[in-house]
C-alpha cells in the first residue's frame, strides 16, 4: 500500500537509475551549464579591469576589457540558450520514459493494488509527479550546478582580490546568512511536503467527485461530501500560507546582502584611499560579493524547490518500486493448452485486508462444458470468487489452474483467451458500440463483430439502436442500460471464444426484453464451453446444471437442479 506521504530517505539516489539511460545527454548539458557559470564569474574581474583602465586613462586596456566583456556576454547568452535546449530535451525524454513505465506498472498491477488506492492519487503520481522530475532535470539540476560553481568561483575571486575583505565577508556576513538559510530549510521541509500532500488529497477528491457524481446527487451524501472537500481545500490554503511564511526567511538573506554591500563599499573606498587596493579591485569585490549572496539566496530557493521535487519524486519512485506494482501475469502464451479443458481451484484463499480472508480453503472442479450457478448471500464472496476464477485476483494461497497450468503462468492475452469474465459492471469506454466490442484480444474487424452479433442472436438489438453498431454509447457508456452493458460484455465474450466463461450477473433490474436477449446470447455462448454464472436472479439458477453455494468464505455443492431447455447445449 502506498502512503500519501512517501518515504523521502535517499530519494535522489533512488531517482538516479531512472536518469541513467539519459546520462550522456545530461552530462553534456551540465557541462554547457558549467561553461555558462564560468562566463558569469568572469564578468566582475573584467569590469574591475575596465574600471582600473578608466582610472589609469589607459585606452588600450579599456578597449581590451570592453571587448572581452562583450565576448563573455555573447558566450554567456549562447551557452545559456544551448544548455536550456539540451536540458529541455533531456527532461522531456526522462518524462516520456517515466510515463511509459508508470502506465506499464499500473496496467500490470494487481487489481487489489489498484483498488486500494484512490484514482486521483495514482493519476497525480503518474502525471504531476513525472512532470516534477522533468522540472528537476530542467531547472533544479542545472541550478544546483550553477549555484555551486558560482559560489566556488566567486569565493576564489574574492580571496584573490582581497583576503582582508574576504575575511570580513566570511566572519561578519556569511554566518548570519547561513543561519537564516538553515531556518528556511527546516521550515521548508515541513511546509513544502505538507503542501504537496494537501494538493494531492484535493486532486484525489476532485477525481472521485466526478466518478461518484450520481451517488452524490441521488444518495443525499452531497452536503457531507462538500463539507469534506471544503475542509481539504482550506487545508491547501493553510499549507500554502505556511509555505509563504517560510519563504519570507529568504528576505533576511537579501537584507544581509544589502548591509554587506554597504560595509564593503565603505571599507573598500577607505582601502583604495589608503592606496592598499585599486578602484578596480573594490569594484570586483562589491560585484563578486553580491554574486556570492545572490548565490546563497538562490541556493535557499533551490532548497525549497528541491524539497518540493523530493516529495513528488518520492511519491513517483514509491509507485514505480512498490511491490504491489509487480506484474501479476506470467509470460506463457498457453501453447499446447487445449481450446476446451478443465478449470480447477485448489485450496484457494483470498483476503482484501491482511488477516480477514473473504475466501478460505476453496476447492472446485469445472470439467469442460460444465454449467454452474454460484449463489450465496450478499457480501459472501461470489464476485471475489469470480475474479479469482478468471485469474484477475491471484489467490493468496492455493491456485487456479486450466488443464493443470497455473493461471499465474499465463500471459494476459493467453489468459483472456482461455477464461473470460463478464463482470457485473461491464466496463464501457467512450466511443461507439463497435469500438467497445472490438476491445478484446486480437482487435476483431467489422465483419467478425457483425458475425458474432448474429451468432449470439443480438442482431435485432443492434438494429434497434439509432445507428446500429455505430451508435455512440456516451461518456463511459452512460447511454446504455445495465442490461445493454451486459449484452456488450456477452458479445465481447463471444468474440473471444474462451474455454471458460464466468458471468457475474448484473444485479440491477433488467427489462424482460433485454433479459431475453442476454439469456439467448448466453445459451449460444455456453455451447461446449464451461459456463460459470454468479447468479443474482433465482431464474438464472434454474437454467444451470449444478449450484455451488458460497457462505462464510467457504464453498459447498448444492443438490443438482435440472437445467431447462433454453440453456441446454444445442
Ligand atoms: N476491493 C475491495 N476491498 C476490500 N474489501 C472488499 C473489496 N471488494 C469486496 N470486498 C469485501 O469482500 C467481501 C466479499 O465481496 P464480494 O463482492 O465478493 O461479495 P458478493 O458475494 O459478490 O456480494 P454481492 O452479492 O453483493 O455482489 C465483502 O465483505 C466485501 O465488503
Amino acid at each position: 500500500m502506498l502512503a500519501e506521504r512517501a518515504p523521502e530517505a535517499r530519494v535522489f539516489r533512488r531517482t538516479l537509475p531512472y536518469l541513467r539511460p539519459h546520462r550522456a545527454m545530461l552530462a553534456g548539458a551540465l557541462l554547457v551549464v558549467l561553461g555558462c557559470a564560468a562566463a558569469v564569474a568572469a564578468t566582475p574581474p573584467l569590469i574591475g579591469r575596465a574600471a582600473d583602465a578608466i582610472v589609469d586613462r589607459d585606452r588600450g586596456a579599456l578597449a581590451a576589457a570592453v571587448a572581452a566583456l562583450a565576448v563573455v556576454a555573447v558566450a554567456q547568452i549562447a551557452l545559456a540558450r544551448w544548455s536550456e535546449l539540451l536540458l529541455m530535451r533531456a527532461g522531456e525524454r526522462v518524462v516520456r520514459d517515466l510515463r511509459d513505465r508508470s502506465v506499464e506498472r499500473l496496467t500490470h498491477a494487481p487489481l487489489r493494488f489498484l483498488e486500494a488506492h484512490r484514482t486521483g492519487d495514482l493519476l497525480r503520481r503518474t502525471t504531476s509527479e513525472s512532470a516534477e522530475l522533468a522540472q528537476f532535470v530542467r531547472r533544479d539540476l542545472p541550478n544546483l550546478v550553477v549555484i555551486t560553481a558560482t559560489l566556488l568561483l566567486t569565493t576564489a575571486t574574492l580571496v584573490v582580490y582581497s583576503w582582508l575583505l574576504t575575511l570580513v565577508v566570511a566572519v561578519v556576513f556569511v554566518p548570519p546568512a547561513l543561519l537564516a538559510l538553515r531556518g528556511f530549510r527546516r521550515g521548508a521541509e515541513e511546509a513544502f511536503g505538507g503542501q504537496a500532500a494537501a494538493e494531492a488529497t484535493v486532486a484525489a477528491t476532485l477525481s472521485e467527485t466526478l466518478t461518484a457524481r450520481e451517488l452524490l446527487r441521488t444518495g443525499g451524501a452531497l452536503p457531507g461530501w462538500l463539507a469534506r472537500a471544503r475542509g481539504e481545500n482550506r487545508a491547501v490554503v493553510a499549507a500554502a500560507r505556511r509555505t509563504a511564511r517560510v519563504e519570507v526567511n529568504i528576505e533576511l538573506v537579501s537584507l544581509i546582502e544589502g548591509a554587506a554591500t554597504a560595509v564593503l563599499l565603505g571599507l573598500g573606498a577607505w582601502l583604495a584611499a589608503e592606496g592598499r587596493l585599486s578602484v578596480g579591485a573594490v569594484v570586483v569585490f562589491v560585484l563578486a560579493s553580491r554574486a556570492l549572496f545572490e548565490g546563497l539566496g538562490d541556493g535557499s530557493q533551490l532548497i525549497g524547490e528541491l524539497q518540493l521535487a523530493r516529495t513528488g519524486l518520492a511519491r513517483l519512485v514509491d509507485l514505480l518500486e512498490s511491490p504491489g506494482g509487480r506484474p501479476i501475469t506470467g509470460s506463457s502464451g498457453g501453447d499446447g493448452l487445449p481450446a476446451r479443458g478443465e478449470l480447477t481451484v485448489e485450496g484457494a484463499a483470498y483476503a482484501y485486508l491482511d488477516g480477514t480472508p473473504v475466501l478460505d480453503g476453496v476447492d472446485l472442479r469445472f470439467p469442460p462444458g460444465d454449467r454452474v450457478a454460484i449463489v450465496g448471500p450478499t457480501g459472501s464472496g461470489k464476485t471475489t470468487l469470480g475474479k479469482i476464477l478468471a485469474g484477475l485476483y491471484p489467490p493468496d494461497q492455493g491456485r487456479v489452474a486450466y488443464c493443470g497450468t497455473d493461471l499465474r503462468e499465463l500471459s494476459g492475452t493467453a489468459l483472456s483467451r482461455l477464461v473470460a469474465l463478464v463482470p457485473q459492471e461491464v466496463h464501457i469506454l467512450t466511443g461507439t458500440v463497435a469500438d467497445n466490442l472490438a476491445l478484446v484480444p486480437g482487435g476483431p474487424g467489422r465483419a467478425e463483430i457483425a458475425a458474432a452479433v448474429e451468432r449470439l442472436g443480438l442482431r435485432t438489438w443492434i438494429e434497434g439502436l439509432p445507428d446500429g453498431l455505430d451508435t455512440p454509447v456516451g461518456m463511459r457508456g452512460e447511454r446504455l442500460s445495465a442490461g445493454e452493458r451486459q449484452l456488450i460484455g456477452l458479445a465481447r465474450a463471444g468474440l473471444i471464444d474462451p474455454a471458460v466463461l464466468v458471468l457475474d450477473e448484473a444485479t440491477a433490474d433488467i427489462d424482460p426484453v433485454t433479459a431475453g436477449w442476454a439469456e439467448r446470447a448466453l445459451g449460444e455462448l455456453c455451447a461446449e464451453r464451461t459456463l460459470i454464472v454468479i447468479a443474482h436472479r433465482p431464474a438464472t439458477v434454474g437454467l444451470l446444471a449444478r449450484t455451488v453455494r458460497v457462505t462464510g468464505g467457504t464453498v459447498a455443492e448444492e443438490a443438482a437442479t435440472a437445467p431447462t431447455a433454453s440453456m441446454e447445449r444445442p
